[in-house]
C-alpha cells in the first residue's frame, strides 16, 4: 500500500497579494474589514484569480465511523447514536442538514465505518496500516469526485471520535493528554479524567511511531483516514476547505505531516470547547471565523461560516474601490 505523498498543487501568492492589495484600494477606511479581508485575499489564493469567484457550490462531506474506546467510558453518549445520526443525516434532520438548508450547502455522508468500530486505542492499534491507507484513498477519491465545488467541509459523525482526535493531537505536537483532552459530547469531570488516561495510555503506547499513516492506523481509526485523504484530495483538486471541529483539526494536522504545506488550502469555520482543536489551530496557524461555543460536530461549526466567508468574497468583488469614489465613478 502507498500512502498519497503527492504535493498539492500550488497556492497562487500573486492572485492572493493582488487580492490584498484590492482590498487596500476598497472604499473603506484602512483595515475596517478586518479578518474579512484576509479570507477574501486566501480564497483568491486558492482560486488563483482576483476577485475571487463567489462561493456558489459548496458541500459539506460528512465521515461516519463507530469508535472502540467508547465502550471505556470516553463519550457520554453511547455507540448506537452514530447510526442513528446517519439516518438522521440522510433524512436531512440533523443539525448540520438545518445549517446547510439555511445556506444552500449539499451535505453528502460517507459510511466508512458505522456499526464496525476501531479497535479501543489504549489497548491496541485503532486499524491496521493497510485499513487505513486503503480509507486514505476512499476519503481522496471522494474529494476527487467533488472536486468541481467552490468549497469543502469536511463533516464527521461518531460517538467515540474526540478520543482518537486527542490523541492524534497529542503524539504529532508531542503534548500530553491533559492537555489535549476535552469533554467531546459532554463528559462530566470523572469522566474527562477516564478519557485523559485513555489517551495517554494510547500515546505512550504509540511513543516511537511517528509515520503519519502509521499514527492514523495506531491512534485514529478508518474514518479519521478518510477525512485526511479528503483533506489531501482537495489540495489536490485545488478547492479550498473550511475546517470545522477537532476532528477535522486532528486530520488537519496528520494531512500537513504526509504532504507539508497542503495547510495553505485550509481556512479554520470555528473554534471548538475542545482543546486539542486549540492548540491544533495554533500550530496550523489559523484563527477561526466564529467562536460561538459550538461543539456539535458534522461540520455544522464551518458551515454556519459560509456566509461569512461569501461576504468575504462579495466584499472584494462588490465594493467601490477609493479611487472611483473619489473620481466620481463610484454610482
Ligand atoms: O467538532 C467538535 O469539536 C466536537 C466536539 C465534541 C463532540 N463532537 C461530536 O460528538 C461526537 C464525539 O464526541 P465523543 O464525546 O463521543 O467523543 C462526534 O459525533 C462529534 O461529531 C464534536
Ligand atoms: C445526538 C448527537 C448528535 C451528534 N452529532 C454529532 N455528534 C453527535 C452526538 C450526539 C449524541
Amino acid at each position: 500500500m502507498t500512502p498519497p505523498s503527492a504535493a498539492p498543487r500550488p497556492y497562487d501568492e500573486a492572485a492572493a497579494q493582488a487580492a490584498r492589495e484590492r482590498v487596500a484600494g476598497l472604499a473603506t477606511p484602512a483595515g475596517a474589514l478586518g479578518r474579512l479581508g484576509d479570507l477574501a485575499a486566501w480564497v483568491a489564493g486558492c482560486q488563483g484569480c482576483c476577485p475571487p469567484r463567489p462561493l456558489d457550490d459548496v458541500a459539506c462531506v460528512v465521515f461516519a465511523g463507530d469508535h472502540g474506546v467508547a465502550a471505556h467510558g470516553t463519550s457520554a453518549y453511547p455507540s448506537e447514536i452514530t447510526a442513528l445520526m446517519v439516518a438522521t443525516l440522510r433524512s436531512g434532520r440533523a443539525g448540520v442538514s438545518a445549517l446547510a438548508g439555511a445556506h444552500g450547502v449539499d451535505v453528502r455522508v460517507e459510511d466508512v465505518s458505522v456499526g464496525r468500530p476501531s479497535e479501543p486505542l489504549h489497548l491496541t492499534d485503532a486499524t491496521t496500516r493497510e485499513r487505513a491507507g486503503a480509507a486514505l484513498a476512499r476519503g481522496r477519491a471522494v474529494a476527487a469526485e467533488e472536486g468541481h465545488r467552490d468549497l469543502l467541509v469536511p463533516g464527521e459523525v461518531g460517538i467515540g471520535n474526540t478520543t482518537p482526535a486527542a490523541a492524534l493531537v497529542g503524539a504529532l505536537l508531542g503534548l500530553p493528554a491533559h492537555e489535549v483532552t476535552g469533554a467531546g459530547t459532554g463528559l462530566d469531570t470523572e469522566g474527562v479524567v477516564r478519557k485523559t488516561a485513555v489517551v495517554q495510555t494510547g500515546l505512550d503506547r504509540c511513543r516511537e511511531v511517528t509515520d503519519p499513516v502509521d499514527l492514523l492506523a495506531a491512534l485514529g481509526g478508518e474514518d479519521l483516514a478518510a477525512m485526511t485523504g479528503f483533506l489531501l484530495g482537495a489540495a489536490e483538486v485545488r478547492v479550498p476547505v473550511l475546517l470545522d471541529g477537532v476532528v477535522s483539526l486532528a486530520c488537519a494536522l496528520v494531512a500537513d505531516a504526509i504532504a507539508p504545506g497542503t495547510g495553505r488550502w485550509w481556512a479554520a469555520g470555528h473554534r471548538s470547547t475542545e482543546p486539542a482543536q486549540q492548540v491544533a489551530l495554533d500550530e496550523l496557524g489559523l484563527v477561526p471565523v466564529l467562536d460561538a461555543g459550538m461543539r456539535l460536530g458534522e461540520g455544522s461549526g464551518a458551515v454556519a461560516a459560509v456566509p461569512l466567508l461569501r461576504g468575504a468574497v462579495a466584499l472584494l468583488r462588490d465594493t467601490a474601490t477609493l479611487a472611483e469614489v473619489l473620481g466620481g465613478t463610484g454610482g
